[in-house]
């Protein structure tokens, strides 16, 4: 490892002396070396060779068009994500500007380079600030957005560099899938496989390389659900009804006796006496053409939409839509939906329109995606936590890179409180002193409802404050270029976790910084670290502390009843402050989440591998999921 990282520096060096003698080049000699290379980039075994020059211009062309020089460690990081790695950076150390030198030595190739961002505004901020520095060596940037048509799709990846989210590509490639299914196979399954994609030529072009930013977010993290694409299903009518009907049906059973609840799976099963009830229940007559076996399914669906989704917490309702919010970042996830009925089940349960009933028809996994690339780097602030896991599923090493100057950040510690009323007076307390100093203070809330809680608690004290959140990503920007001002208190949901760069005014860097409050746990260790990397970034000051409760959301995961044994026994100062040997009960519950995701990831990847075994087998491609095999 030392001697690798000494080998990336004394390349970097070599790098920087090479991009000094290109300072007196023209813009116009600039853009005729860049398609020069080009010229000569014609096999992978080449690229290598071409990486010292590659990158000094890579360099030389940030400088003219960021004005930013990149650092000896970001060269570093740069050559370590072209040798296939994923780069362990520090957060703020610039992995956004360090991307740059990898994709234009791949881009070279003329095949095409992805690169995967967590969001889609960070797509198309990071697309337009660094296709400028691609630009002056002659290579083109798009970027895959939402709202986009096939037509415009196409164009985003017919360019060299292309931005876009896991999301966004994954369905993508899906799409193509289905288009291509479309094109094979008797009339019914063609005309179900069109109807599905709405087009003929495929949008992508080809998988050659991937660049995952946070990829431990992207390549962890989103893992676990994997990316489905659904076709109608028939019998509309009496599917509604049945959704409808589930939600009366849920209120007359009980817990314990008629279904079990596995709060850290959010399964619901029915009980033997549970089934029992619900044959026995009155039912429309419509619903005497679905089989019982789906209607205690559908029971399942509904009591798990009842008792395992939170509103405000898992999905918002938009204009008479449910749309669900991503648990690690805090978005809105527009277009994805729950699967297997269950997002049905939630519309009925908020007594909205059920939308189209879907089966799925292609289906992939976030891993099984990113194997169909030639090459894949990622980097990330926080990655050696899931070293072994990269290795494993995407053979993927993790190098850690040094920083760049010394990290400054100050950890101001942990409080518990009792009740999370305790907790939010103490947050209210610490933020006035906070704001008396001038600080910029950032506060990271686990949910839309809990950030809307703690506002609430923050008006009441007149302590002025913005929320971001999923409600308000239109205004995310604005949102965030205010927020290292001084004085400017910051409410936001995991929105503002990963990615997001908030620069500091100068008075706020004198008085210490941005000081990050952490409201809870997440469910991953690894996304605490994010949200605090907020602070501190590029050598400035910055300090952090956690304020926690025993009535954080984290905990919900826990059987009610030794939630109620722990806050008997729990005996809080007049604050409502416990000693510190409560921690261990929240950091275990976050451990134990950490394992059970672990081993929902390893089993999803189990059942992908013999899934695609059995198609093969017969011939047919494993991401679509019509033929029943
Ligand atoms: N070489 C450089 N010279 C000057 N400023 C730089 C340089 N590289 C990056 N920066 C600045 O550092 C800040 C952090 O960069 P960036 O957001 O890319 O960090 P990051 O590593 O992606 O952080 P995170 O892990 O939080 O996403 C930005 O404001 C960026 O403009």
């Amino acid at each position: 490892m030392w001697g690798q990282l000494s080998r990336w520096r004394r390349m970097a060096q070599d790098i920087l002396n090479r991009r000094q003698e290109l300072t007196s080049l023209s813009s116009a000699e600039l853009l005729r070396r860049g398609r020069e290379l080009r010229w000569r980039a014609s096999s992978d075994d080449q690229l290598r060779g071409l990486l010292p020059e590659a990158y000094a211009l890579g360099v030389e062309a940030a400088t003219r068009a960021l004005g930013m020089t990149h650092f000896p460690v970001q060269i570093m990081g740069a050559i370590a994500l072209f040798e296939g790695n994923v780069a362990e950076m520090q957060t703020g150390e610039g992995k956004t500007l360090t991307a740059t030198l990898p994709v234009i030595l791949r881009a070279m190739a003329g095949k095409g380079v992805h690169v995967v961002t967590s969001n889609d505004y960070l797509a198309g901020r990071d697309a337009e600030t660094m296709g400028k520095v691609y630009k002056l060596l002659g290579q083109t940037t798009g970027c895959v957005q939402p709202s986009m048509e096939d037509g415009d799709r196409r164009v985003s990846y017919g360019h060299d560099v292309t931005y876009g989210t896991a999301s966004e590509m994954g369905f993508d490639f899906l799409r193509d899938r289905l288009k291509r299914g479309a094109n094979v196979g008797d009339e019914p399954t063609r005309q179900l496989f069109a109807g599905a994609t709405g087009g003929e030529a495929p949008v992508q072009r080809g998988h050659y390389f991937a660049l995952i930013d946070e990829a431990d977010s992207i390549l962890i993290d989103e893992a676990r659900t994997p990316l489905i694409i659904g076709v109608m299903q028939q019998n509309r009518d009496a599917m509604v009804s049945l959704y409808r009907w589930c939600v009366g049906a849920t209120r007359q059973l009980q817990p314990n006796r008629d279904y079990l609840f596995d709060q850290q799976k959010r399964q619901i099963h029915l009980t033997e006496e549970g089934c029992r009830r619900v044959v026995l229940l009155p039912k429309p007559l419509l619903l005497d053409t679905i089989d019982t076996e789906r209607i205690y399914q559908h029971v399942e669906k509904a009591l798990t939409a009842e008792f395992a989704f939170q509103r405000d917490r898992d999905y918002i309702v938009n204009d008479g839509e449910i749309v669900i919010v991503d648990e690690g970042t805090g978005r809105k996830m527009d277009g994805r939906k729950w699967q297997d009925g269950l997002h049905q089940a939630i519309e009925a349960k908020e007594r909205i329109d059920v939308t189209e009933i879907t089966g799925s028809a292609a289906r992939v996994t976030i891993q099984s995606l990113y194997r169909h690339y030639r090459h894949l780097a990622g980097m990330t602030g926080t990655a050696t936590q899931a070293r072994r896991e990269f290795k494993r599923v995407y053979g993927l090493r993790v190098c850690v890179i040094p920083t760049n100057r010394p990290c400054i950040r100050e950890d101001r510690g942990i409080r518990v409180f009792k009740t999370q009323a305790d907790k939010y007076a103490a947050i209210v307390q610490q933020v006035l002193v906070l704001t008396s100093q001038q600080r910029a203070i950032l506060i990271g809330t686990p949910s839309v409802d809990a950030s809307e809680a703690l506002a609430a608690a923050f008006k009441k004290a007149h302590i002025h404050h913005t929320v971001l959140n999923a409600r308000y990503h239109e205004q995310e920007a604005d949102i965030v270029s205010l927020a290292g001002t001084p004085g400017c208190v910051t409410i936001a949901t995991n929105m503002a976790g990963r990615g997001t760069d908030i620069l500091l005014n100068e008075i706020v860097r004198q008085k210490g910084g941005l000081h990050v409050i952490a409201t809870e746990l997440h469910s991953s260790k690894r996304i605490d670290r994010q949200l605090v990397g907020r602070s501190a970034r590029q050598g400035d000051p910055g300090s952090f502390e956690f304020y926690l409760s025993l009535e954080d959301e984290l905990l919900r995961v826990i059987k009610p009843h030794k939630r109620q044994r722990w806050m008997q026994r729990a005996r809080g100062n007049a604050e409502g402050e416990l000693d510190r040997s409560w921690l261990s009960v929240l950091r275990g519950t976050q451990k134990a989440l950490e394992r059970l995701h672990v081993k929902q990831r390893k089993q999803l990847l189990k059942f992908e591998r013999d899934q695609r075994k059995k198609y093969r087998r017969v011939g047919l491609d494993p991401y679509l999921e019509l033929a029943d095999v």
